[in-house]
């Protein structure tokens, strides 16, 4: 018989056994009958009248959990209790929970085996191989008590699902006392007597009562298979703590991949290639250069079409990752995978507790159960190209001080005048496509004669071309004109430029004439400046005039009111019409086809001359220093991948556990949502770059909005459109789901995201940078981000709703949470963890997407979320406070996160040495046995 680990398969990442999640191959077995998406069986223990094998000494006992498949003759070992020190009685607080991917029926067998536990610092979990029938060999720091085990049915059917075993020795001699093992339902307590037990703790006597309460219905909240197309591999662990009163609380810890680690990327990465391939392209159609800028236009193409080389070889090497949903902190460096984060998973805490505190704010319903997700990632960062000159924020700050000063021979565009080049570029290549659609169903309709269906395709078609014409009302698009003249051969300025900005100014006589493409372009002739505002102006005259027109062909078929369109202006202008020759019972299709070519045609004239102007800006921009520009794009790039990855996948997540509550609904269309990351990184060596790539790159996410579009197959992936600086993110809802979104979201309203970065060193490194560095970037990112936050939370007063408000105040001190959190941002006190709960704090509160990120979310990440975990329940669910500590220690040591530790280095132990460990807040330390150098 042989011994294998979950998750430690050659991978190191797959949680279930072979054979796959439930399929039982030609045997047939018993399931379990389940809730769908609910764990299938779950239980708890507990040894009485345990035998120590030398008279007196005092015990200090775990669990071991191993499962027999039926199909297989393999033990596998699957979990473990926390250690329950000096009793005979163990009482222990962490469970088993086998989810519902897991492949167990009533025929699997379960073996518990008892240990006690003599050096904890020493107490290693074997993974060699074992026979069934033996006393485990002697393993360094425990020694083997005796074992019990029994058929998963025996449980089911048994009275009140709860057996009593005997514990025997290998031989199935002596009994050494006896184990209970008692299923669990989360949503359930127990009916029954109350049932007194008394636990020592850490030498202290405590009696704890498990307590009959009326049944609660479960929350359907997790309950959400959706959800599963996008999570994979769950890992999930059961505790039971007493609370301050003595009562039973049950906690589910879930930590889950995702596929978007690796599909946000390959999106990401195909949508670079098509904005640069289209970029590219541009550039060539720019026309006539003189010599000059013709030659930097050459040496332009040439490095960006390597870089798109360089982007298709990633993508092709990404695509060959079918199925993928996670990266190890060792493949950090590797470049075939540098968009994709580190380690993302959603981190999930399930609490049923019988002082529920948790609210549905909006609604004031107390609900059964609560749930707290954070997405624990390594922080965003270019691993393969290093650190050695820093990070994004300094590298960036540098190209643009030596690019600002330099001597530059042409216009100097400030990022933010790029940044708006791509947004206009964007809005265009989006508005374009809709406009036409558009103008083509008003002709369907005119052609069908349908006075509503005209209405209200020329109502659509007008809300478009006048995003259209706002999307110009710019004066980079002006300046840049200008700029491309002078850059053609023999282009001469013969006038300064007069602003004039917006179409109001122009006002509609006669309908436009169609352009001429190619003569109307500034080539060597005289640059006309004021050119551009009639060709501007042009497509709101266009427009206007197939509003009056319209408005004509329904009054005179006697339908009176008009199209309501109204013009620009408001009024109907009749000079835009008289022109027009209409006859009774008219085809309408023949009178507007000709205004539909000429607001085609106007609208083309004027997307070609923006289109050029603003290749010139982004021409001049990749112009300087080129090289290093485009290194820096990709860097970016990469950084902005890893974050948007989690960013998606937390945004998803939100979205479907908060799809039932109206305020956050209305939270999300009026005010966005607040997405707080809590940083972890020391300002000292290499972390200060990667801390420098992770404020960029989370920065950038500002630029990312999100639609939430009705999913119309089995695919149910997200989809990123726009280009650099401009995205949006597509994520599906099924109908059901969709239908019950408020008008605003259904009707595509971009939905906006608050990015805000809090980050406080904790390790020897931030020691060293205490006491002989730096610290200066974490305090100015602090104290950014800080003023984000409140920003973020007065847009929120002041959108939301007052009867929300009020109750939200009632319930919420956030002002005096958002001072504290300045107070100690000020304070400048060392390694002052407070500014992390606070922003936590803050952020749950207001409805937010949390994370929390290391260099790998390996190690400091895991002692900060489950430190959070135990803090949201001594705070809201009244943790018993003896009990911190060991809850504390429970699931750093057999719960999700040294699976994580497991899936990425293959091995159960946190990578910190004592020195390390020495340097950490008291809190951030975790127990003796589970740190230290591997052992295999
Ligand atoms: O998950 P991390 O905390 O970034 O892991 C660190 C760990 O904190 C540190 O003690 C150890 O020396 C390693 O540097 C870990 O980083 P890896 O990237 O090597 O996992």
């Amino acid at each position: 018989m042989e011994i294998k680990e979950e998750g430690a398969s050659e991978e190191g990442q797959h949680f279930l056994p072979t054979p796959q999640a439930n399929d039982a191959g030609d045997f047939q077995f018993t399931s379990i009958q389940k809730t769908p998406n609910e764990p299938q069986l779950e239980f708890i223990l507990a040894c009485k009248d345990l035998v120590a094998p030398v008279r007196d000494r005092k015990l200090n006992t775990l669990v071991q959990i191993s499962v027999i498949h039926p199909a297989e003759q393999g033990l596998t070992r699957y979990s473990s209790t926390e250690i329950v020190e000096g009793t005979r009685d163990p009482l222990f607080l962490t469970g088993v929970t086998f989810p519902s991917e897991y492949p167990i029926y009533e025929e699997t067998k379960i073996k518990l085996t008892v240990y006690d536990v003599k050096d904890k610092s020493h107490d290693t979990v074997r993974t060699s191989v074992l026979p069934e029938h033996k006393d485990p060999l002697p393993e360094v720091g425990r020694s083997f008590l005796g074992y019990a085990s029994f058929q998963v049915g025996e449980l089911l059917k048994s009275k009140e699902q709860l057996l009593v075993l005997s514990l025997r020795t290998s031989d199935g001699g002596k009994a050494v006392g006896t184990i209970e093992v008692s299923v669990v339902k989360m949503g359930e307590i127990e009916d029954g007597e109350a049932d007194h037990i008394t636990a020592d703790v850490q030498g202290q006597k405590c009696a704890l009562v498990c307590e009959c309460t009326a049944p609660e219905s479960v929350n359907g909240k997790d309950n959400l298979p959706f959800l599963k197309a996008v999570l994979k591999n769950p890992v999930c662990k059961l505790y039971r703590f007493p609370t301050s009163d003595n009562k039973w609380m049950r906690i589910r810890e879930q930590m889950s991949e995702s596929i978007l680690s690796f599909h946000i990327p390959k999106e990401l990465i195909s949508l670079h290639i098509k904005e640069d391939l289209c970029r590219n392209q541009e550039l060539k159609e720019l026309g006539e250069l003189s010599p000059h800028w013709d030659n930097l236009r050459k040496n332009v193409l040439t490095h960006c079409d390597q870089m798109v080389n360089m982007y298709q070889d990633i993508l092709t090497e990404l695509s060959k990752e079918t199925g993928s949903s996670f990266k190890s902190s060792s493949s950090k460096g590797e470049k075939t995978l540098e968009f994709v984060p580190v380690n993302l998973h959603l981190q999930r805490m399930h609490v049923h507790s019988p002082h529920l505190k948790g609210m549905l704010i909006s609604l004031s319903i107390p609900v059964p159960d609560a749930l707290y997700d954070v997405i624990t990632v390594g922080a965003p960062a270019a691993h393969f190209q290093g650190f050695k000159n820093g990070g994004l924020r300094k590298l960036l700050h540098r190209f643009e001080m030596e690019r600002r000063n330099t001597g530059y021979q042409f216009i100097y565009y400030s990022p933010e005048n790029t940044a708006k080049a791509k947004e206009v570029l964007s809005n265009i290549n989006q508005l374009q496509p809709l406009i036409a659609t558009h103008a083509d169903l008003l002709l369907n309709s005119a052609s069908q004669h349908s006075p509503d269906s005209l209405k209200n395709s020329l109502k659509m078609l007008s809300e478009k071309t006048e995003l259209f014409v706002h999307a110009f009302k710019d004066q980079l698009v002006r300046s840049a004109l200008l700029a491309l003249y002078t850059a053609r051969p023999g282009g001469v300025l013969k006038k300064p430029p007069s602003p004039k900005n917006s179409i109001e100014e122009s006002c509609p006589q006669d309908p436009p004439p169609p352009m001429k493409r190619q003569d109307s372009i500034p080539h060597h002739s005289d640059y006309d400046e004021e050119e551009w505002d009639r060709v501007w102006a042009s497509v709101g005259k266009s427009l206007n005039c197939i509003i009056a027109m319209v408005d004509k062909l329904i009054e005179r078929d006697g339908g009176g009111e008009g199209s309501g369109g109204g013009s620009k202006d408001g009024e109907k202008d009749p000079s835009l019409v008289d022109p027009i020759i209409t006859h009774p019972r008219e085809d309408w299709y023949e009178q507007l086809y000709p205004l539909i070519l000429t607001l085609k045609d106007c609208m083309g004239e004027v997307v070609n001359r923006a289109k050029q102007s603003l290749t010139f800006v982004l021409l001049q921009e990749l112009a300087y220093s080129l090289p290093q520009c485009l290194m820096l794009t990709l860097r970016r790039d990469i950084v902005f991948s890893q974050a948007l990855a989690g960013l998606v996948c937390g945004f998803i997540i939100k979205l479907h556990t908060s799809l039932h509550d109206p305020g956050f609904l209305q939270q999300l269309h009026t005010v966005g949502l607040i997405v707080q990351y809590e940083g972890l990184l020391s300002t000292y060596s290499d972390e200060i770059g990667m801390l420098e790539d992770m404020a960029v790159g989370i920065s950038d996410l500002k630029k990312v909005a999100f639609k939430i579009i009705e999913a119309k197959s089995s695919d149910v992936l997200p989809v990123i459109t726009g280009r650099r600086e401009h995205y949006v993110v597509e994520v599906k809802l099924p109908a059901r789901m969709f239908e019950a979104l408020p008008l605003q979201i259904k009707e595509g309203q971009l939905l906006h995201v608050c990015p805000v970065l809090f980050n406080v060193g904790i390790n020897e490194q931030q020691t060293l940078a205490e006491r002989f560095g730096d610290v200066s970037l974490q305090e100015s990112i602090n104290q950014e981000n800080f003023e984000l936050l409140k920003e973020y939370y007065m847009t929120f007063m002041e959108k939301m709703p007052p009867d929300y408000i009020s109750h939200f105040q009632e319930q919420n001190d956030l002002k005096g949470l958002l001072e504290n959190l300045h107070q100690n941002i000020q304070a400048k006190k060392r390694k002052n963890v407070e500014i992390m709960w606070l922003a936590a704090t803050i952020c749950r509160k207001l409805n937010g997407i949390r994370f929390t990120c290391c260099k790998s979310a390996k190690d400091r990440t895991s002692m900060s979320v489950t430190l959070e975990q135990c803090s949201i329940l001594r705070d809201e669910h009244q943790l018993h406070k003896d009990f911190f500590i060991r809850a504390l220690d429970c699931m750093r040591r057999e719960g999700c996160r040294i699976e994580n530790v497991l899936k990425n280095v293959k091995c159960r132990k946190y990578a910190f040495n004592m020195l390390q460990l020495m340097a950490f807040p008291k809190q951030y330390r975790p127990p003796e046995g589970t740190y230290g150098k591997a052992d295999t």
